[in-house]
C-alpha cells in the first residue's frame, strides 16, 4: 500500500524528531532553510529540501514545526498550496482560530508534544479545528501513535499543557542533573549515578500511571520510618522544591498564554493592514 505523504516544514529539533518517528509508516519530506543540517534525516531515507512550496504541493498532510512567531507569516506564504490539506501545527501558543483565519480552506490541528518523540515516547496532546474529518482523525492518530502516547484535549488546556507536556523534559533533566551531582559529591561513579537517576524516573512514572495512586501516597510508601528517604525529603522541603515547581509550571503557563495573546495582536495588526 502506498504510504501517505507528509511534509514537515521547519525540521529543527522537534520537526526532525517527528520526521524520524513517523518515517517507517509515512513518506516524509522534511524542509528547513539550511538544508545541510538535514543530512542525518536523508541518511534515514527521508526526503529533504529547502523548497517549502514543492514539499507542500506533493504532500497530503503538512506538519508545521517552525518557531511560534514564524507560523502565521509561513501559513500566509503557503496558503495556496495548503488549500484542502490537513495541516498539523506543533507551535506553542498559536491557536486554531488564528491559523484557520489565515488558511480558511485547510483542515487544521493544533498539537503539542515533547522531545521524547526522539525515542518514540513523546506525549502528544491535540485539538482539531471544526472541519477536520473522521478520516483525517485516522491519519492524525496514526502519526501521533508513531510518536508515543497521545490524547485529544480541549484547546483551552493547550497553553498549560505546553508548560507541562512540552517543557517538562527540561525540568526533569534539571532534577536528574542535580541528583547526579549530589551522588558525585559522595563519590558514586558518574555513569552509575546517571543510570540510577534515569531508571528511577522511568520506573516511578510507570508505577504512577499503572497504580492509579496519588503521587503523595506512593511517596509515603517509600519513606521507611527512621530510614534514609525521610532525610532527603526533609532537605527538599527545606529547599522549597514544591513551591519552586509550582511557580515554574505557573510561570511557563502564563508565558504560553502571553505569547498567544501577543500572536493574536500581531496577526490582527497584519490582517488589519491587508484589509
Ligand atoms: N523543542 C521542543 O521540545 C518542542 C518544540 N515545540 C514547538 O516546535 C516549534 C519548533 O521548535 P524547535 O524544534 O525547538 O525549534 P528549532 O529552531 O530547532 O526548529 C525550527 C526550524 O524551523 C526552521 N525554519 C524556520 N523558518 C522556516 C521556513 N520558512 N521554512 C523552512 N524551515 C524554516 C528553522 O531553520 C529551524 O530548523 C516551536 O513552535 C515550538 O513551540 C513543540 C514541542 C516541543
Ligand atoms: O520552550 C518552548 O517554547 C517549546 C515549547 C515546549 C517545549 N519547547
Amino acid at each position: 500500500m502506498e504510504r501517505e505523504k507528509v511534509a514537515i516544514i521547519g525540521a529543527g529539533v522537534i520537526g526532525g524528531a517527528i520526521a524520524c518517528a513517523i518515517s517507517d509508516d509515512f513518506q516524509v519530506t522534511a524542509t528547513r532553510r539550511k538544508i545541510e543540517r538535514l543530512s542525518p534525516l536523508a541518511e534515514r531515507g527521508i526526503n529533504i529540501t529547502s523548497d517549502n512550496d514543492k514539499a507542500v504541493s506533493e504532500a497530503e498532510v503538512v506538519i508545521i514545526s517552525v518557531k511560534p512567531y514564524q507560523v502565521i507569516p509561513l501559513l500566509k506564504n503557503l496558503s495556496n498550496g495548503l488549500k484542502d490539506k490537513l495541516v498539523i501545527s506543533f507551535a506553542a501558543s498559536i491557536n486554531l482560530d488564528l491559523m484557520q483565519r489565515v488558511i480558511p480552506d485547510s483542515r487544521v490541528v493544533r498539537a503539542m508534544t515533547n522531545i521524547a518523540v526522539q525515542v518514540k515516547e513523546g506525549y502528544t496532546v491535540y485539538s482539531c479545528g471544526k472541519n477536520v474529518t473522521d478520516s483525517d482523525k485516522n491519519v492524525i492518530t496514526k502519526i501521533f501513535e508513531d510518536m508515543g502516547e497521545y490524547e485529544e484535549v480541549d484547546e483551552q488546556h493547550l497553553d498549560v499543557l505546553t508548560a507541562m507536556a512540552g517543557s517538562s523534559p527540561a525540568y526533569l533533566y534539571t532534577v536528574v542533573e542535580a541528583m547526579i551531582y549530589g551522588a558525585l559529591q559522595v563519590g558514586l561513579p558518574r555513569d552509575l549515578a546517571l543510570r540510577a537517576a534515569a531508571w528511577s524516573v522511568i520506573g516511578a512514572s510507570h508505577l504512577l500511571l499503572s497504580s492509579g495512586k496519588h503521587p503523595a501516597e506512593l511517596r509515603d510508601m517509600v519513606v521507611t520510618p527512621g530510614g534514609v528517604t525521610i532525610d532527603a525529603i526533609y532537605a527538599l522541603e527545606d529547599g522549597k522544591v514544591r513551591t519552586a515547581f509550582m511557580k515554574a509550571i505557573r510561570d511557563a503557563s502564563l508565558k504560553a498564554q502571553r505569547l498567544a495573546r501577543d500572536a493574536c495582536d500581531e496577526a490582527e495588526r497584519q490582517l488589519g493592514k491587508e484589509n
